[in-house]
C-alpha cells in the first residue's frame, strides 16, 4: 500500500463566486492496487478527515483494506485532501470563496490530469458525499457508480442553520475548536444514543455527567490535531451542498448522470434526514431505473456512517 502523499498545481482557478486564484495546490493519496491497473474508488472524506482513508489513523479502516468490503486487494484507493483540510500545506484563509461545487471542479481536473477516464465509484459520507454528488452533476459520465452515504444533493434550511451557528461559534468563542465541536457532536449523534451511551452516569473524578467529560474530551481531541481554518472552510463547504445552484433543474441534472446512484441513508441522521433521501430517491425512480435506497438502521445518528460497520458492509458487499 502507498501512503505517500502527492500535490499537484492547478493555474488559473476562478472559483463559482469569481475569485481568481493563479494557482492552488491538491494533494491525494493512492492505496491498494496502482493507479490504472485496477477498477479506481474515489473515496471523499468529511468534514475533519482527509486522504489517510487506510493505514495509521486511517479514518474508514473498518471498510477499506485487504479482503474489507473495499478490498484493496481489488481495487485502486483514490483520496483526495479538501484544499484547506489542513492534512497538507494548503491552507485556504477566505473559505466563503469556496462552495462544495468548486471543490469538486478542482477533483475533476485532476483526475481529469490523472488520465483516469472513468472511476469504477465515488463513495463519501457527509460532506465527502455531497461533493460526489456535485461531481456526477457536473461530469455526468465520469463515475459507473455513485454511493453518497449519510448525505444528500442539497443542504437543508436545518442544517445551514447549524453550519451557522457552528461558523458564530468558530468566530467568537474563545476556545472555537473545543465550543464548535462540542455543538457539533450534537447534531452528528441523537438523544437516544446519548442515553444508550451515558444513562446519566456521573464521572466521580471531575464530578460532571458523563456525557459533559465526553463531550469536552471529543472536543478537546480535534482542538489538537485540528486547524481553525480548516474547520471553517469545511464548515462552509457542508453548507452549500446543492447540485441546483445557479444551473438546471434537479430532473435535468440527474437525468444526464450515468451512474448507477446507491444512496445509503441513516434512519435516525438529524443532518441528512432518511426522509429527504427518500425524498430524492422517490423523485429520481420517476425517470432513472437505476437508482436503489437502502438505509442504515441505527440509533447514533449521522455518525453512523462511522459506527455501524457490520450494516455497511451488507448494503456494500454486492457493489464491490
Ligand atoms: C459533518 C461531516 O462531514 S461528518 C461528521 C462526522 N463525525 C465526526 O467527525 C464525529 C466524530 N466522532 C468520533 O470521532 C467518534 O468517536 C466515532 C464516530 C469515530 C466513533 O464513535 P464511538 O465508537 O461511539 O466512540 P466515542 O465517540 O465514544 O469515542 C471514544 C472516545 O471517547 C472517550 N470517552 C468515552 N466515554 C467518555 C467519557 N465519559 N468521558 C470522556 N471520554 C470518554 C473514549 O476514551 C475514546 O477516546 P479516544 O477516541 O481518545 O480513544
Amino acid at each position: 500500500m502507498e501512503n505517500k502523499i502527492t500535490s499537484i498545481t492547478l493555474q488559473n482557478f476562478t472559483t463559482e463566486s469569481g475569485v481568481f486564484y493563479a494557482s492552488l495546490n491538491l494533494s491525494f493519496q493512492v492505496f491498494g492496487l496502482a493507479l490504472h491497473t485496477a477498477p479506481i474508488v474515489l473515496v471523499n472524506h468529511a468534514l475533519t478527515g482527509n486522504s489517510q482513508v487506510v493505514g495509521d489513523n486511517g479514518w474508514w479502516n473498518d471498510l477499506i483494506g485487504a479482503n474489507k468490503t473495499i478490498d484493496t486487494n481489488k481495487y485502486t484507493i483514490l483520496a483526495f485532501n479538501v484544499p484547506g483540510n489542513g492534512f497538507d500545506d494548503v491552507i485556504i484563509e477566505n473559505y466563503s470563496d469556496f462552495t462544495t461545487r468548486d471543490i469538486a471542479r478542482i477533483f475533476i481536473e485532476v483526475i481529469r490530469f490523472l488520465k483516469i477516464e472513468r472511476l469504477y465509484a465515488i463513495i463519501g459520507g457527509s460532506v465527502g458525499g455531497g461533493i460526489a454528488w456535485e461531481l456526477v452533476a457536473l461530469e455526468p459520465t465520469i463515475t459507473q457508480k455513485l454511493i453518497p452515504i449519510a448525505t444528500d444533493w442539497k443542504s437543508t434550511d436545518w442544517l445551514i442553520a447549524n453550519c451557522f451557528l457552528q461558523e458564530q461559534i468558530l468566530k467568537n468563542s474563545s476556545k472555537p475548536i473545543e465550543d464548535a465541536r462540542i455543538h457539533a457532536m450534537l447534531c452528528y449523534r441523537t438523544p437516544e444514543s446519548f442515553t444508550a451511551k451515558f444513562q446519566r452516569t456521573t464521572n466521580e473524578e471531575l464530578a460532571i455527567f458523563n456525557v459533559e467529560s465526553w463531550l469536552s474530551h471529543h472536543g478537546k481531541k480535534l482542538q489538537k490535531r485540528f486547524q481553525i481554518s480548516s474547520y471553517k472552510m469545511m464548515n462552509q463547504l457542508l453548507k452549500t451542498i446543492d447540485i441546483t445552484r445557479n444551473s438546471d433543474s434537479f430532473k435535468e441534472i440527474t437525468s444526464r448522470i450515468e451512474a448507477d446512484i446507491h444512496i445509503i441513508g441513516i434512519n435516525s441522521d438529524l443532518f441528512f434526514t432518511a426522509n429527504e433521501n427518500k425524498a430524492t430517491y422517490e423523485e429520481l425512480k420517476k425517470y432513472k431505473n437505476n437508482v436503489t435506497y437502502q438505509e442504515i438502521v441505527s440509533i447514533h445518528g449521522h455518525d453512523a456512517f462511522l459506527i455501524e460497520y457490520k450494516q455497511l458492509h451488507n448494503l456494500l458487499q454486492d457493489i464491490f
